[in-house]
């Protein structure tokens, strides 16, 4: 039967697949006596032997699809299958103990788990451990006969539908198969979110039920641009999503024509349009759609996608890739922002009740130095081959700023001392994201060079609102006044001290937000590299001179986030050159 749910529109576009349920099995078992004890082994072998089959072709096909580096996770797991120091003590388990395999397993993975948990000064081993839980829980599948989904296999075209997406399951989708993705879970600045609209696919989150209303297999429209996922369409659902993906690749393509243009209102003022990129690989997404800059770059993902801490030189490969893929195009490269809900295998982070609030980006940076130093000693060695602009995340105070900047300015002493070559123009500014850091902007603006407006936390942490919690992503509410008046605030404290101001949260590639934005005179927009056309040709057709008047309204008359989303859109109606 045809079902619709809807979920919030977390990145735009249309499509229509079979359902891959990417959701964990049921895997319990009761713990039973065994007599034929022989038998019980051999059922234990042909498990271990299916699990070491399944790993070698999931290892092949993830270096093909996703590369050398990510396949070698399949490697290590392959490794503990072959180890008799696992392997023999379940067997030794099984014999001893006259236990079922599934239970012998079991004691033996809490008996690793525990020696490991307990080496807490040893990253390497607390790695491990990780691994284990997986390879045991791979074999535990093939004992119980269910399967376990393994996106590294998708070999034809699919919808994946999650309770939720972690940051590094997203990055493993193969955009070649997969061709969407639904969740229960998530809110549109949910790093899931922004990882599907970066790979450039549509996408879907906070369904709530997404993973119990669809069977896999079932057929699955994604409207990505309306958040609506439609289970088993009839075939006139189908032919009304067709019309409507059509009129968007319509539209897209009026879009394209501004690729080369630069980003102009009717009234001939520029403004930057930038691109927000989570890897060097979303390079090619940044210049098809023609950013002046990047706005963002989250180097979080270069700690997420490795298996260790990056060293200074892969770091210094990265970001020197993108400096000089952008070709004397500024670049604004943010330092580590991990905490939250971006986590490190290798960096346990205390259990916090309010992650959010808690240990995470330059808090860890200013704590962990050498953690920190490492990645400064990077970016300043890439700064010689592009426009670098360094950005400190999470900043709350004036002293947070000045200590971040003392320690970038002895590794930059220090290089320079050792006659290293570095950049002549390297800015260095700051995210604000936090309320605190937003109201103090105008002595803030007196120590940077420049200011990105994180609409993302800014609004999370105004409203006392979890950014990825759909429950309460009715307050994700980027027009209400109260957010606006700081983003008013922010962006004349900055000019005030003859600073640039940009913003780098999802709000700035939002069509409300624009016009007010523009009006406020908001100097670079940094987006998903998706949105860039779409904005450039709504600036287009905006004159700044009519916005004034607008910027007043939504910040003096307007009571609420919904007012002025009314607001612009008659604004925009009428006033469209
Ligand atoms: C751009 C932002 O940073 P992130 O989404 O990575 O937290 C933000 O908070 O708006
Ligand atoms: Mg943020």
């Amino acid at each position: 039967m045809t079902k619709t749910l809807k979920g919030i529109a977390a990145s735009d576009g249309f499509a229509t697949a079979p359902a891959y349920l990417l959701v964990e099995p049921d895997l319990s078992f009761k713990k039973t006596s065994i007599t034929d004890v022989a038998a019980e082994v051999q059922r234990l072998q042909a498990a271990l032997k299916q699990s070491d089959e399944e790993l070698t072709t999931i290892r092949d096909l993830a270096k093909e699809s996703l590369g050398e580096e990510e396949a070698q996770v399949f490697d290590a797991h392959k490794m503990i299958l072959a180890d008799p120091e696992f392997t023999g003590a379940v067997e030794t388990q099984i014999k001893d103990q006259a236990v079922n395999a599934e239970q012998a397993l079991k004691d033996v993975l809490d008996n690793f788990i525990a020696m490991f948990e307990a080496m807490t000064d040893n990253k390497y081993m607390q790695e491990r451990a990780a691994d284990v839980r997986d390879v045991t829980k791979r074999v535990l599948s093939h004992l119980l006969g269910v399967e376990l989904p393994s996106p590294a296999l998708i070999d034809h075209e699919v919808i994946v539908v999650a309770h939720d997406l972690t940051p590094s399951d997203t990055a493993q989708l193969n955009k070649k198969y997969v061709k969407a993705f639904v969740t229960d879970l998530g809110g549109r600045t949910a790093h899931s979110a922004i990882m599907a609209r970066s790979l450039e696919i549509p996408a879907i989150v906070g369904t709530d039920t997404i993973t119990t209303d669809v069977q896999a297999g079932q057929t699955l429209i994604v409207d990505g641009v309306h958040g609506d996922a439609v289970i088993e369409p009839t075939n006139t659902d189908i032919e009304h999503y067709q019309k409507l993906a059509q009129d968007y690749a319509q539209e897209a393509a009026e879009w394209a024509k501004l690729k080369d243009a630069a980003s102009i209102t009717a009234d001939g003022k520029h403004f930057d349009i930038a691109a927000n990129i989570g890897t060097p690989k979303d390079l090619d997404g940044v210049t098809a759609n023609g950013a002046e800059a990047i706005g963002l770059y989250r180097t979080e993902f270069l700690y997420m996608d490795s298996a260790e801490l990056p060293s200074e030189d892969d770091q210094f490969e990265a970001y020197k890739e993108v400096l000089e893929g952008m070709q004397g195009k500024p670049v604004v490269v943010r330092t580590m922002d991990i905490g939250g809900d971006k986590h490190l295998p290798y960096l346990p982070l205390p259990e916090e009740m309010n992650p959010f609030l808690g240990y995470r980006a330059i808090r860890i940076s200013l704590d962990r130095q050498d953690i920190f130093r490492t990645q400064l000693r990077a970016l300043l060695r890439a700064s010689a081959f592009g426009k670098l602009r360094i950005m400190f995340p999470m900043i709350a105070t004036v002293q947070e700023f000045r200590q971040a900047k003392a320690v970038l300015d002895e590794e930059k002493a220090q290089l320079q001392a050792q006659g290293v070559a570095l950049g002549d123009d390297l800015q260095v500014g700051i995210m604000i994201e936090i309320p605190a850091a937003a109201v103090l902007a105008d002595q803030l603006a007196k120590e940077v060079d420049f200011f990105s407006i994180g609409t993302n936390d800014l609004i999370q942490y105004t409203m006392a609102a979890d950014r990825g919690n759909e429950h309460v992503s009715y307050l994700y509410q980027p027009y209400n006044p109260s957010i606006l008046r700081l983003i008013k605030h922010v962006i004349d404290s900055a000019h005030q001290s003859g600073k640039w101001v940009g913003m780098c949260g999802e709000a700035a590639g939002d069509s409300t937000m624009v016009p007010l934005l523009l009006g406020m005179g908001l100097d670079e927009y940094s987006m998903s590299a998706t949105s860039i056309l779409r904005v450039r040709s709504l600036m287009k057709h905006l004159d700044t001179t009519e916005l004034q008047d607008l910027v007043q309204q939504a910040l003096n008359v307007s009571i609420s986030n919904d007012d002025n989303l009314k607001l612009v859109a008659d604004f925009v109606a009428k006033n469209q050159h």
